[in-house]
């Protein structure tokens, strides 16, 4: 049952990346200039960070299988729109859709991951999720290039979409929200309800600490990954295409392999899970600045180092949920981790346009001939991102440690965090 719903968050990452690939077909396709291709991921971060509160509550009322199952539909039916769209705004509408059928994916998977195992194994079941779903994104990189030059726009995006309709199906088979029970129903989503349950969540001094974790630990991946690695790389520290498709593929792989590492640490560590977070971020923002301050451009291997320490974030903000999971009851858990799952897209997003907005600044007469000076400028915005985020993180480890220490004094060191 986990490995169907697994796949499904696969499908969902590898929709969410099938773009990052496909930018040069799709200006062709579109006749449109980057800035414009930029508004796609924009607009799918926006319509992600957007829904994740009203996903969650949907979830606590209707249980993750319902939902789960309507957001692989519409992934698949967004996905096949997109294959036929010819013009940019039919594709801007396809993939809003995309968004939010993505948006629905990953808080119904940690649901059901949080219901069905036993808790000691839940923080590693729970990297071990966002690990192989990195594999998506592997998946749009390399197989969907292929397809994209044999078989075309169409035939590419459609062969994407029907294997939701494979996935689907065995969703509806297979997955059960709890042991005892096919399907579950919170209580009524009245405005009173809502109110009260994000109200509840949020109050958790260890739901924010959740959040400032996701803010502040994925961003820098995701904004590579998605949009501005590539052009980074290539423009801004000379590299080849090939050594900046290699760069973003062993990102994925730094995440991957990080996970299962993190989620047995914290596991052990319960109490802890926010220092190796500060640590993690420190790294860093320390190979960035490195980086960011080399003379000319950075050396290949620094850039390898760059982009597997950065990766390490990706696993990282799953911490967040961990700490969100004890900070919260079963009732509110996907209101708490739909809270929580804004942090690292808002992050993302807000960098994503600043770096766009930094780079049209910096950049001599306008168009898209991005200096390396002008990326030193834009990617130094990350700082303003990892100032407020470690900041938070701080004031609410304090926070959660007080609460569970006047909860529990003998806490210290033994209980999560
Ligand atoms: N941080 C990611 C997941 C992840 C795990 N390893 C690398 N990245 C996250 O927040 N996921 C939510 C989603 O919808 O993907």
């Amino acid at each position: 049952m986990w490995v169907v719903a697994l796949l499904v968050y696969v499908l969902a990452v590898f929709h969410r990346s099938s773009l990052a690939v496909a930018g040069l077909a799709a200006t062709d396709r579109f006749g449109i200039v980057a800035s414009q291709l930029a508004t796609f991921t924009m607009l799918q971060l926006l319509v992600y960070a957007a829904m994740q509160i009203p996903v969650g509550l949907l979830v606590d009322r209707f249980g993750p299988r319902r939902v789960l199952l309507t957001g692989a539909i519409t992934l698949t039916v967004a996905q096949a729109g997109f294959a036929f769209a010819d013009t940019y705004a039919l594709a801007l509408v396809a993939r809003v859709f995309v968004g939010i059928g993505d948006a629905m994916t990953f808080i119904c998977v940690l649901r059901l991951v949080n219901t069905w195992f036993a808790p000691r194994r839940i923080p590693l079941i729970t990297q071990l999720t966002g690990m192989i779903g990195q594999l998506g994104a592997i998946i749009a990189a390399v197989p969907m290039t292929a397809a994209l030059s044999h078989l075309g726009w169409t035939k590419a995006y459609l062969l994407a979409a029907s294997i939701g309709i494979v996935l689907s199906i065995a969703l509806a088979i297979v997955v059960r929200d709890r042991p005892d029970a096919r399907s579950t129903q919170g209580p009524a989503l009245s405005f009173v309800q809502i109110r009260s349950s994000l109200g509840a969540s949020w109050a958790q001094p260890g739901t924010r600490l959740g959040f400032w974790i996701h803010f502040s630990t994925q961003f820098s991946a995701t904004t590579l990954g998605l949009l501005w690695g590539y052009p980074f790389f290539v423009r801004g520290e000379h590299t080849s295409k090939g050594f900046a498709g290699l760069l973003l593929t062993l990102m994925v792989v730094a995440m991957m392999a990080a996970g299962p590492l993190l989620g047995w640490a914290i596991g052990r560590h319960p109490w802890h899970r926010s220092t190796f977070v500060l640590s993690i971020i420190g790294s860093i923002v320390a190979v960035w600045t490195i980086v960011l301050c080399w003379p000319g451009t950075a050396p290949a291997w620094l850039l390898v180092v760059l982009v597997l320490v950065t990766g390490v974030g990706g696993p990282a903000s799953m911490i967040g949920f961990d700490v969100g999971r004890t900070s919260n009851p079963i009732e509110r858990m996907s209101s708490a981790t739909g809270i929580i799952n804004q942090g690292g897209f808002i992050a993302s997003l807000v960098l994503v346009i600043a770096i766009g907005l930094i780079l049209d600044w910096r950049t001599p007469g306008g168009g898209t001939s991005y200096t390396p000076e002008a990326f030193r400028w834009a990617m130094s915005f990350q700082y303003v991102l990892w100032a407020v985020g470690i900041t938070q993180i701080w004031r609410y480890r304090v926070r959660t440690r007080a609460k569970v220490m006047a909860e529990d004094p003998g806490a210290y060191g033994r209980t999560p965090l």
